[in-house]
């Protein structure tokens, strides 16, 4: 059988641990501030956007919560930036994905003070991961790693295969794996003969977008399965969430990561520790919750 990575339970503990330093912070005079802005009411959004302030303010820190109309133009969002950029009180700065279409997301990111992207997806961002030097690192990406420590314990000259190549997720999963010394293979929807190459892996991390795509056979016995999509489908009449992987055909792997509650609540607990992190950074502080995170 194979074992469910609880991604709730170590998400929680990973809150915490931020929570503690959140106080010890708090001694000093420093309360880290994460200002999310959202632009326009697309539903899902405005879920994610509650569940990241209702922790943040879990944590002890700031929430500067931003909601701002479809209709708002590109100037005025990155005159909005601008401001925060500049806003002593506020760490963190996160522009909710995706953005109405007339808004050029790209280079909304690229006017974010790197020092405060705790998305980790401005340019300046993505060549320090890509350097190895530092930075702030993607959530999604960083509770991956999360995740894969509790089912791996060498990670030297595994084979790990990504299936997606997004900036967001496949990109900097597929660095991180890489700097672990693993074998990495980034594979995406126009791979040929994509079942064969993930059967060859050892660490399978899928944000593909697809419902059900990875099937039981694709998966080698023994490997671990980081599952990273969330897809809103119906099953007979009722609107649930499943994985980019059928989890019940996974009962040869050596580990797999549920949808809910696997990789999702760590993007959100991974975004609290970013912004401490940067918070830390900024005050020239030495490191903080994710060099204990993630060895
Ligand atoms: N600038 C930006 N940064 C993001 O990090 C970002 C974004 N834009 N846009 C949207 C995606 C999506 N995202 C998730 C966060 C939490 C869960 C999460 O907590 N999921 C739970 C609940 C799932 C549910 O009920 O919807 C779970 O998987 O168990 C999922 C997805 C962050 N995103
Ligand atoms: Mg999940």
């Amino acid at each position: 059988m194979a074992a469910i990575i609880d991604g709730r339970a170590i998400a929680a503990k990973l809150r915490g641990r931020v929570a503690e330093e959140v106080v010890s912070l708090a001694a000093e005079g420093i309360v880290p501030g994460l200002a999310v802005v959202l632009v326009g009411d697309d539903p899902a959004s405005q879920v994610y956007v509650r569940s990241k302030v209702t922790q943040t303010l879990e944590a002890g820190m700031r929430s500067f919560e931003h909601r701002l109309p479809a209709s708002t133009s590109q100037e005025e969002l990155l005159g909005f930036v601008a401001a925060l950029n500049d806003d002593d009180a506020v760490d963190g700065i996160l522009v909710q994905l995706p953005l109405p279409q007339h808004i050029d997301s790209d280079l909304v990111l690229d006017a974010i003070d790197p020092l405060k992207d705790v998305d980790g997806f401005h340019p300046v961002n993505v060549g320090r991961l890509s350097t190895g030097t530092g930075g702030l690192i993607p959530c999604t990406p960083l509770g991956c790693m999360i995740l894969l420590d509790t089912a791996i314990d060498h990670y030297r000259g595994l084979k790990a295969v990504v299936i997606g190549k997004s900036n967001i997720v496949g990109k900097p999963v597929a660095m991180l794996l890489l700097e672990r010394e693993c074998t990495v293979t980034v594979t995406h929807i126009a791979t040929r003969n994509l079942p064969d190459t993930v059967r060859s892996a050892d660490i399978v991390v899928v944000a593909a977008g697809s419902p059900g795509l990875v099937r039981g056979d694709w998966v080698k016995p023994g490997a671990v399965v980081i599952d990273v999509g969330i897809n809103r489908v119906e099953r007979d009449g009722r609107k649930v969430i499943i994985g980019d992987a059928v989890r019940e055909e996974m009962d040869h792997a050596a580990a797999v990561t549920p949808v809910p509650g696997g990789v999702g609540p760590m993007t959100i607990a991974c975004l609290l520790s970013n912004t401490l992190r940067a918070a830390r950074r900024r005050r020239g502080l030495p490191g903080a919750v994710r060099e204990a995170a993630v060895a």
